[in-house]
């Protein structure tokens, strides 16, 4: 029988986090289902992005599951980025509620993403002491991709509901991959392209990417357009900055948790310069630009493109 989650977890205050933010996934899954987010706006958001009436309502669920959770104690989103308590004692959870809510439109995949301190507030602290993070991919499949601090490798769950009289819900997510390389491979998904206009090393990479034969792979979402370096073992996602067209990705909420999956399995990344899960986390609401994937397309990333725009 395939391992779920239940017996891949030990007991304890991660495992019931965890669970919080697959009951909430789950939710989500089922809201997306059924056509969620083709419905109107709503309202505007700490960072000036009109916000879905979905991205406010997983918003919400997931704050709900957390709270039920008993085991998180601050928490910040991307549609309410000001820290504040969770109403338990534990962890400190930061998330993108729906990542993609500008392709749900276009039924293209979406996600959560989600990162945890073990507790306090994230000021001050680096990816790098995180004690997980992942996304969930709502697509054809509802998948549960993460990684925790103590294991050198990252994992993938898929969601199948089916349940059996004993079961938990932590049961109804079966294991699916275990991710430990990203090698060097011909696959670009180059975010924010529009930047190429004033940022002259990114011209030069994209440049480099299509002569070199590079396949083009990217959807707009950034969750399966990360996740597909996992899933496929190689490749590299990018989303740098110019002048002209600033960095768009929240340090917190997107970049810094997707960074510790990456690394986990295998992969760097980088703003530019350094390693995401090295930056101090000075505020909820940075951007960062990004670089994730194999370690010889980061650093030819740094070589060409640098930070001079973040
Ligand atoms: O379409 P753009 O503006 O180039 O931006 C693409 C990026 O924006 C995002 O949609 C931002 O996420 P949100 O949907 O959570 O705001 C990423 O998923 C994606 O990589
Ligand atoms: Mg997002
Ligand atoms: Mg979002």
């Amino acid at each position: 029988m395939a391992q779920t989650l239940e017996t891949f977890l030990p007991e304890g205050s991660l495992k019931r986090c965890i669970e919080a933010l697959t009951e909430a996934a789950e939710e989500i899954s089922s809201l997306l289902r059924k056509g969620a987010g083709l419905g109107g706006l709503s309202s505007v958001n700490t960072f000036g992005d009109q916000q879905l009436q979905v991205d406010v309502l997983a918003d919400q669920i997931i704050e709900t599951a957390l709270q039920r959770s008993g085991v998180v104690e601050t928490i910040c989103s991307e549609e309410n980025s000001k820290e504040r308590p969770c109403g338990g004692t534990g962890f400190a959870v930061a998330y993108d509620p729906l990542d993609g809510s500008s392709i749900i439109d276009t039924n293209f995949a979406v996600g959560t993403i989600f990162g945890i301190l073990k507790d306090g507030s994230f000021i001050g602290h680096k990816g790098r002491e995180f004690v997980a993070a992942g996304c969930f991919v709502y697509g054809p499949r509802t998948e549960l991709t993460f990684a925790v601090s103590d294991k050198e490798y990252a994992h993938q769950f898929i969601f199948i509901p089916t349940v059996s009289e004993d079961s938990t819900s932590l049961d109804r997510w079966k294991k699916n991959h275990i991710f430990t390389a990203i090698e060097s491979g011909k696959l670009f998904a180059p975010g924010n392209l529009r930047s190429t206009v004033d940022n002259i090393g990114y011209q030069k990479l994209v440049n480099y990417w299509m002569s070199n034969k590079y396949q083009l792979r990217y959807t707009g979402g950034m969750v399966p357009d990360v996740n597909q370096l996992l899933i496929k073992g190689k490749g590299v996602f990018c989303n740098p900055a110019s002048l002209s067209s600033p960095a768009k990705l929240r340090l917190l909420f997107e970049c810094i948790p997707l960074a510790f999956l990456i690394e986990k399995a295998g992969g760097r990344s980088s703003n530019g310069s350094v390693s995401l899960l090295d930056i101090p986390i000075t505020g909820t609401e940075e951007r960062s630009q990004v670089c994730y994937g194999a370690k010889e397309e980061v650093e030819r990333f740094d070589a060409m493109v640098g930070q001079m725009f973040s």
